[in-house]
């Protein structure tokens, strides 16, 4: 059958509804695709992708897609978007997926959102630091908060742009200026340091890395990211030489895959794995499945500063509960304290960005 004037229009007119950004796209970006009858919302949760066509953000929305729990699916970017939301809406699962392109389109992409991930930003080149990220990221992570802070002030932000440990503070300080700021409903996302701690500890232990759980706790760069090696389950045992050996490849993950992509980016694939393990672990709370801890980065009193990296069990507004941190071995209170003194620099440099 051929589509005929009336029917063309019905599209168009439908698809409107379901994207009241689609006749701009197309006119854009010559996006055509549609899927008239597809109903987003009916049940399970919207998640919002900002970043969505760079190296972590198009795995991540692949993966979103195939999530059971998502019901539609925005993916929001400043280039390329339609691209990659016409070429992952083709997935027969059950997520409606819309695509918002470039500032403009930012508010409409955000309306309604339960769950906004943000893996919007630039990645490091060999001999960087995720610090040197801070100047072009912390202006970027700056204007996506404030449209959440506007459009959907009571979604659960899961914060991956680098450096983790300025970025949150500025979101943090972002949404208290707006008169938003729920502690409970922003955590940056330190989930690939415990999927690498898990791994890496299988590796030496000759275990399955899915039968094993490392507590990585303090922020996400270098002497702050700390894994508890004496916390993990199963229990194990290490030699000096293996809690060195292991302490440094966890601290050193990010570096090793910068060097490695020998200036193509940083980690994107597992990180996009990593981000909606614990994306899901986040809509499982909401949900009100029990029991859903993972480790975070938020605001927190386990420790004198501010922001802090440990377990956090999730619930249906946020966080829950946030746990201490448990018996420490000498190796991990002197970690510790090297990971505070970095982190308070870190945090403090996010809140004064906001402040200045
Ligand atoms: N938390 C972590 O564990 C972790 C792990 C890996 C990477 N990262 C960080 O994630 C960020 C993204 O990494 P990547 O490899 O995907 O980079 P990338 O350059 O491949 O992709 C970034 C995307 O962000 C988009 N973008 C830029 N400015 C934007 C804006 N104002 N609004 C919306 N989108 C915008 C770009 O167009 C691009 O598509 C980096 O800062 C990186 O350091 C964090
Ligand atoms: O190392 C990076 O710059 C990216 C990310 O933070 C990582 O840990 O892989």
């Amino acid at each position: 059958m051929q589509p005929n004037g009336d029917f063309n229009q019905r599209i168009a007119r439908i698809s409107a509804h379901l994207n009241p950004n689609y006749l701009k796209m197309e006119e854009t970006s010559g996006l055509q695709q549609v899927n008239c009858r597809a109903k987003g919302g009916a049940s399970g949760f919207k998640v919002a992708i900002l970043g969505a066509a760079g190296g972590i953000g198009q795995p991540l929305a692949m993966l979103m897609k195939m999530n059971p729990l998502v019901s539609v699916l925005h993916l929001y970017d400043v280039v390329n978007s339609p691209g990659v939301t016409a070429d992952i809406s083709h997935m027969d699962t059950g997520a409606v997926v819309r695509g918002f392109l470039g500032q403009s389109q930012l508010e409409d992409a955000l309306v309604g959102m339960d769950l906004v991930i943000i893996p919007a930003g630039v990645p490091r080149k060999p001999g960087m630091t995720r610090d040197d990220l801070f100047n072009i990221n912390a202006g970027i992570v700056k204007t996506l908060c404030e449209g959440i802070a506007k459009c959907c002030p009571n979604a659960i932000v899961n914060l991956i742009s680098n450096p983790v440990n300025s970025t949150v503070p500025i979101a943090a300080e972002v949404f208290k200026k707006a008169g938003t700021y729920d502690p409970k409903r922003l955590l940056g996302v330190t989930m690939l340091d415990v999927v690498r701690a898990n791994t890496f500890v299988a590796e030496v232990m000759g275990l399955d890395p899915r039968e094993v759980d490392v507590p990585v706790v303090g922020g996400h760069a270098g002497v702050t990211i700390l894994p508890l090696l004496s916390q993990v389950k199963p229990p194990c045992s290490f030699t000096p030489e293996e809690t060195d050996y292991l302490t440094s490849r966890i601290q050193n993950g990010g570096t090793e895959v910068v060097e490695a992509k020998a200036g193509a980016g940083s980690a994107t694939l597992s990180m996009a794995y990593a981000a909606v393990k614990f994306a899901d672990a986040c809509l499982r709370g909401l949900r009100g499945d029990a029991g859903v801890v993972q480790c975070a980065f938020v605001a927190s009193q386990v420790t004198e500063l501010p922001f802090f990296a440990s377990k956090v069990r999730l619930g249906r507004t946020g966080i829950d509960e946030i746990y201490p941190l448990g018996p420490l071995n000498e190796y991990e209170r002197v970690g510790l304290e090297k990971a505070k003194k970095e982190l308070a620099e870190s945090i403090q440099k996010g809140v004064s960005f906001i402040k200045k």
